[in-house]
């Protein structure tokens, strides 16, 4: 798979503090790209200086496997951006505001309509925008993003204040862009439950530090299952797995430790048999995306 995007240590910093330090992102061909991580996490400035509307401080940039700096008009024409709020002229419709586009990008009449089709927003295109809900005014801001077929899309939060069918729409929309248009996209979201169902590929930040990236499989692959055991005498047994530093809880008649593996598990079995105290079960339970992306997020480096 050709690599579409491509970071080295990308860093900013806004008077000494770094809002984003080193990030080393890989986009590849025809992914969804999802670019997660909580409120201030660096998101959009990272996405800004991918756009060249930020400066980096540090680091480089390419895409199309070219230097951005050295090659930002050639770049920018084969990719399309919804930055924040999408712009629009209010007191004009749909479809005037996508013909002041459409003079910018130079494209026939033809991809008009059919990235208004694309968005659904066909039969309400001669409405005046300021009339459109907000789901709409989104829609259309993602319509601009398409109106040139670009090769690349660059979408931050594009479901931000949307209601559930508006979300479900866009997520089909987004999900449909690499097969049926050979686009690559990459979209920053806060909600994990917005990323897992469209994303092929995940970056986390946090901190303006990227602690992840790969797939859903390899996040889930890479974390410490949680152990449960469950023992003859459990308050026994959390005395004798405090005194090896241990601290377990006690869940569902169950002492539950997280992150453990296969031979901290053999030696905590022994150390309960020494103390005289039978192990009826241990069991392996893999953690969910959200307590992984929770415990990445809230703890810093726990992968
Ligand atoms: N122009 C600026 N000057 C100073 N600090 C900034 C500037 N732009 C962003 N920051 C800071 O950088 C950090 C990251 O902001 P950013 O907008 O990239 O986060 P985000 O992950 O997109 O979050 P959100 O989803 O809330 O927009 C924040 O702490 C923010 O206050």
């Amino acid at each position: 798979m050709d690599t579409v995007i491509r970071t080295e240590n990308l860093s900013k910093h806004y008077g000494g503090a770094y809002c984003v330090q080193q990030v080393n992102l890989a986009v590849g061909e025809g992914e969804v790209y999802g670019f997660l991580g909580p409120n201030g996490a660096g998101k959009s400035t990272t996405l800004k200086m991918l756009l060249g509307l930020v400066k980096p401080s540090e680091g480089s940039v390419s895409v199309f496997r070219k230097d951005f700096s050295r090659n930002r008009l050639e770049i920018l024409s084969q990719t399309g951006s919804l930055i924040e709020a999408p712009s629009y002229y209010g007191h004009l419709t749909g479809l005037e505001n996508m013909r002041v586009m459409q003079r910018l990008r130079d494209v026939p009449d033809k991809q008009v309509e059919k990235a208004l089709q694309i968005v659904r927003l066909e039969k309400q295109q001669n409405k005046k925008v300021d009339q459109y809900s907000l789901g709409m005014k989104q829609r259309l801001g993602i319509a601009m993003a398409l109106l040139h077929f670009p090769k690349l899309v660059i979408l931050d939060e594009p479901t931000n204040g949307l209601d559930p069918a508006g979300i479900g729409e866009i997520r089909e929309l987004i999900r449909s862009l690499p097969h049926q248009y050979g686009m690559t996209v990459l979209l920053s979201s806060h909600l994990l439950s917005e990323i897992e169902q469209v994303a092929t590929s995940i970056g986390i930040i946090h901190g303006g530090k990227l602690l992840f990236q790969g797939s859903m499989e390899q996040l889930q692959r890479n974390s410490r299952p949680h152990v449960w055991l469950k023992t003859q005498d459990n308050e026994k047994a959390r005395r004798v797995l405090q005194a090896r530093e241990l601290s377990p809880s006690l869940q569902d008649g169950f002492l539950v430790m997280e992150g453990m593996g296969d031979s901290e598990v053999a030696q905590t079995n022994r150390a309960l048999m020494m103390a005289g105290v039978d192990v009826y079960r241990i069991e392996v339970h893999k953690q969910s995306l959200e307590s992984i992306f929770l415990s990445l997020t809230g703890r810093e480096g726990s992968l």
